[in-house]
């Protein structure tokens, strides 16, 4: 058996690329694509579906998807927003129906790009009086066209039509590659970079950039001092929040909780802070502000998460497992409120070897929001 070479991550044994490079390329690519308000084709063995983002695609590429098609195009949505928009008696739930998303027929206005960012989107301009829609039967590897829309941070709704012979310049992605790319991405991440990086807090910290074998963002470890030399030292698991990390925005409590970790690892002599960019629990920046609008309208934010088609948390903490392993790391004290955390890092192999209560006062803005953590995330508050 050949060497693996320094870059491979380990336990895959195989020597140069991750072993699943070029599917994570794929799925990298086709939720580009997505982004871009190109169609691509989604393959599931033998069948296909020819797929467009409904936020993104615009007269051009609702006419490519028409031309690759077969039959006629449904609208795929999360089961939360299907349930906003499909008028109750046609809300019966369809036998053999996958939960994971549901096919809306329209009337033929469907093929309106505006229409669809109406249907997909609950901040958008509301749907035109009298719009009628059904649900039919989910096509096969629905779950996954919504998994794609959600990995290029969209809106989980896809228009989505059978694909004919004619492929032309369609990119491709198989359905099974997309399901399983978190998990992929996550375990292929390995060291690109790292720097001695004083801090007004924290003088002696560093930072290590960990990329994933599909190109896309990087995620970082900020180490204080010599955590890998401590037997379990404090480590925070941060998902990025560009409004309160960067702005100081008063929604949350994410800038309080980003410099009061430093802090305290300084003031411990050492710690990890991963800063994952997870931003919104893993919905993205774009979709935050769609849920920061829901909430003033009424909504908490895992209702309003929801009502976008999201979970309450996408987040999947392999990354940090990930991470922490590279780094020589294998038993924490984590600095949280969120038992998830716990329990999902632990899930990943790391052995969580106590909490450490990481809560600060609230503001007058973030009131509702911490309580609301409180009260359904089941945030511990001490
Ligand atoms: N979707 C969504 N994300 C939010 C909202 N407010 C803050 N966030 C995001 O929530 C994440 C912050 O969570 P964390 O501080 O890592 O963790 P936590 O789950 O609150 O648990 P702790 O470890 O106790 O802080 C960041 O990615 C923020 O952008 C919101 O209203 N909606
Ligand atoms: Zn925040």
């Amino acid at each position: 058996m050949p060497l693996p070479l320094v870059s491979d991550p380990p336990g895959t044994g195989a020597p140069g690329v991750h072993a699943s490079a070029h599917t994570l390329r794929a799925v990298h690519r086709a939720a580009a694509e997505l982004r871009r308000g190109t169609p691509v084709l989604l393959r599931a063995g033998e069948q296909a579906l020819v797929i467009a983002a409904a936020e993104t695609v615009g007269a051009a590429g609702l006419a490519e998807l028409a031309a690759f098609a077969k039959g006629p195009a449904v609208l795929l949505l999360a089961p939360s927003r299907a349930a906003e928009i499909a008028p109750t008696p046609a809300l019966r739930p369809v036998q053999g129906v996958e939960e994971a998303a549901i096919a809306l027929r329209a009337p033929p206005g469907l093929l309106d790009p505006a229409l669809l960012r109406s249907l997909a989107d609950p901040t958008a301009d509301r749907l035109p009086e009298g719009t009628r829609t059904e649900r039919v039967p989910a096509p096969p590897a629905s779950d996954a066209a919504l998994a794609l829309a959600k990995l290029g941070r969209l809106l989980p709704a896809v228009v989505a039509a059978p694909a004919g012979a004619a492929r032309g310049e369609l990119l491709a992605v198989e359905a099974a590659d997309v399901l399983a790319y978190p998990l992929e991405a996550a375990t292929s991440l390995r060291r690109v970079a790292e720097a001695a990086v004083p801090l007004e807090d924290a003088p002696d910290a560093r930072i290590v950039a960990f990329r994933a074998a599909d190109g896309g963002i990087e995620h970082l470890a900020i180490l204080i001092g010599r955590p890998e030399e401590q037997a379990a030292p404090l480590v925070r698991l941060h998902s990025e929040c560009f409004t309160g990390d960067l702005l100081g925005s008063l929604r949350c409590d994410c800038g309080p909780q980003l410099r009061g970790a430093i802090r305290r690892m300084s003031e411990a002599g050492a710690g990890v802070l991963l800063y994952l960019a997870q931003e919104g629990r893993g919905i993205g920046l774009v979709n935050k502000l769609r849920a920061y609008r829901l909430q003033d309208g009424g909504l908490d934010t895992l209702d309003a998460n929801q009502a976008l088609g999201y979970g309450a948390d996408e987040r999947n903490f392999m990354v940090a497992a990930t991470m922490l392993r590279q780094l020589g790391i294998e038993r924490v004290r984590l600095l949280t409120n969120n038992p998830e955390k716990l329990a999902s890092l632990a899930a990943c192999g790391i052995a969580v070897e106590g909490r450490e209560a990481h809560a600060f006062a609230p503001n007058g803005v973030n009131d509702g929001y911490l309580e609301t953590k409180a009260r359904r995330f089941g945030h511990l508050l001490a």
